[in-house]
């Protein structure tokens, strides 16, 4: 075997640790570079803006950029407790004090109406609406207290009801924005028709799912509203090291974490295209589009199928909506 002399020895390891240092600040450089940046200095006073999920991550970023924006920004958190203290660092760091938290739990019908109710009766205006909160289910089946599986219920039949029961307000303000967080995973997935409630389904493919379906839905809200003064686009964020990756089980959340901390874009980066898309003139005639950093980017054919988004649409009219709710 051929070993180096020590002095040789050492210097190869401290080239490759310089190497490898080097490497990852590259890698970085070029995320931030590569990642498209919201360019717009839109005034957001006056405007008044819900975003789920709002106390971490993406949704924390988003929420600060738009209080810094001077938006009332309510933030939609199921765990009030940790939102407050968010909202408290957001509210002193933007020298916004219209940040307001509101509780908000997608996996339950009960506290979608609840919330909904409540922004109902307060707010007399809502100029954007948000969809950002998210989770991913790995390995462990769930179903709701309603008895819906629970990825897709919190990703996908949550936010159809929420924009039901906040539509008229959207449309009382509008010009207005709903802004959907999908991602490019839903490239990996598809939605069951025939089983549109999968309890049954491997967890980790119902996020890709759940993704699918969020574009589908935008495609369709989009169509519905049309000439209504309210717009529905959607978005990828980029691949973001955040809270998203939490539930990897052990000891597959090691390497995730590693490539996450080098390979993914920071929260901050990939709050770009959601804030472009709230806040951005340049967006003012986007309806039904997909954007990826801060542009706007093709869809598969498959999910860009209109057939497909109708029937979608009615099926999910079917499983979550009371006859007494707001139809779109
Ligand atoms: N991180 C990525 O690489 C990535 C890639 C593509 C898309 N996305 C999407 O971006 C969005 C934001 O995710 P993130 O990456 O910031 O992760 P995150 O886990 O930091 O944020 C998700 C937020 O959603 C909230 N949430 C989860 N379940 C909820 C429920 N039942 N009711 C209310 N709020 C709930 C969480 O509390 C959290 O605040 C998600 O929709 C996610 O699917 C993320």
């Amino acid at each position: 075997m051929w070993i180096l002399e020590e002095p040789y020895s050492v210097t190869v390891g401290y080239a490759g640790a310089i190497l490898a240092v080097l490497s990852v600040v590259l890698i970085r450089l070029y995320l931030s570079f590569s990642c498209g940046a919201c360019t717009s200095k839109k005034d957001m006073n006056g405007k008044t803006v819900i975003i789920t999920g709002a106390n971490s991550g993406i949704g924390l970023e988003t929420t600060l950029d738009l209080a810094k924006r001077g938006a009332r920004v309510i933030m939609a958190c199921r765990n009030m407790l940790e939102a407050a203290k968010v909202r408290n660092t957001i509210a002193r760091e933007a020298k916004n004090d219209n940040v307001v938290v509101r509780k908000l739990d997608l996996s339950s019908v009960q506290s979608i109406r609840e919330f909904a109710a409540e922004i109902n009766w307060r707010e007399p205006r809502l100029d954007v609406l948000i969809h950002n909160a998210g989770m991913a289910n790995t390995f462990s089946k769930k179903v709701t207290e309603d008895g819906f599986e629970v990825t897709m219920m919190t990703n996908m039949f949550g936010p159809f009801l929420l924009t039901h029961l906040l539509i008229d307000l959207l449309k009382k303000s509008a010009p207005s924005r709903i802004v959907v967080v999908a991602s490019e995973l839903y490239r990996l997935a598809n939605v069951n028709m025939n089983k549109p409630n999968p309890v049954n389904t491997l967890p980790a493919y119902l996020y890709y799912a759940s993704k699918y379906a969020n574009i589908l839905f935008t495609r369709e809200l989009a169509q519905r509203l049309q000439g209504t003064g309210v717009s529905a686009n959607c978005l990828h964020p980029g691949m973001i090291d955040s809270g998203i990756w939490r539930d990897v089980p052990f000891p597959l959340n090691i390497p995730v974490k590693i490539i996450a901390k080098i390979f993914f874009k920071t929260p901050e980066e990939g709050a770009q295209t959601t804030i472009h898309l709230a806040v951005s003139d340049e967006v003012n005639e986007a309806n039904g589009k997909y954007f990826m950093d801060c542009r706007e980017h093709g869809l598969s054919s498959d999910v860009s199928d209109m057939g497909k988004a109708a029937k979608y649409w009615e099926i999910l009219e079917g499983l979550i909506l009371k006859p007494s709710d707001p139809r779109i």
